[in-house]
């Protein structure tokens, strides 16, 4: 099931939103990438193929679940990613729920690194394939109010060879906060430099 779409605990800001780029997606300027619980490789043998010397624990793989797609409705995070393929960008649109509380009434840092690095991620694993995160550096500007709606803008900056070096911000709906801003680099696990389609790389890592 796609856990991307709206559902009664989004928000007015989070449907709007969501809206206005379906929006902008009935061109196919944008496309809205589908997000799965466990659409991740549930074989030893799938992920073998990119991690050949990783110690998996064999019994606990088919148990696997995408992190931020592991709370009841509305409790944790809630979001949708949108990419823009001529402008090699993704935004996600997210809205944090209460089980991701750090200071009071406002979310965890390790919640928005979450959603950070979900959003890097997804935009390097589009521009170059299979990826992981070596690097993520994160400069926290001003804290977000639990179950606010924000906005991930994320982009790639350069190609060096396997190296993808990304930026993204974190923004209130109306532009006017910066919250969060942050800078990634990903290397490209396989040379593969076209932009696969997500939903074949989804059955890899998911969204
Ligand atoms: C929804 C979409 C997906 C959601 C998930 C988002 C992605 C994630 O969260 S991934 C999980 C977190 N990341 C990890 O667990 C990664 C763990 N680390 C690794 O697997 C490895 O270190 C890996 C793959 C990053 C690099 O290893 P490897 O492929 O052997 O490359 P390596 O030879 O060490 O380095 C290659 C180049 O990258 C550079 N590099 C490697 N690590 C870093 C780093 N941390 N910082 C800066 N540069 C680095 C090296 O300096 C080298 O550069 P050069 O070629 O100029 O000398």
């Amino acid at each position: 099931m796609d856990l991307s779409l709206p559902n009664p605990s989004w928000s007015k800001d989070m449907r709007l939103l969501f809206d206005q780029f379906m929006k902008k997606s009935e061109d196919g300027s944008w496309k809205h990438l589908p997000s799965y619980k466990n659409k991740f490789s549930r074989r030893i043998e799938d992920i073998k193929v990119f991690f050949p010397d990783a110690k998996l624990i064999k019994e606990k793989i088919s148990q696997a679940q995408l992190f931020p797609r592991n709370f009841e409705e509305g409790l944790g995070f809630e979001y949708a990613m949108f990419h823009n393929h001529a402008e090699d960008r993704t935004v996600c649109i997210f809205q944090g729920g209460p089980y991701l509380q750090g200071a009071p009434g406002f979310l965890h840092g390790g919640a928005i690194a979450t959603m950070i690095d979900s959003t890097l991620g997804m935009t390097a694993l589009i521009a170059g394939g299979i990826v992981m995160t070596a690097n993520l550096n994160i400069n926290f500007k001003r804290p977000i109010p639990l179950c606010s709606v924000v906005v991930i803008n994320s982009q790639v900056d350069k190609v060096e060879g396997r190296k993808l070096f990304l930026s993204c911000n974190i923004r209130s709906v109306d532009e006017q906060t910066l919250y969060s801003e942050a800078t990634s680099k990903n290397l490209c696990l396989f040379w593969v430099w076209f932009s696969l389609s997500y939903i074949s790389l989804g059955f890899v890592f998911g969204v």
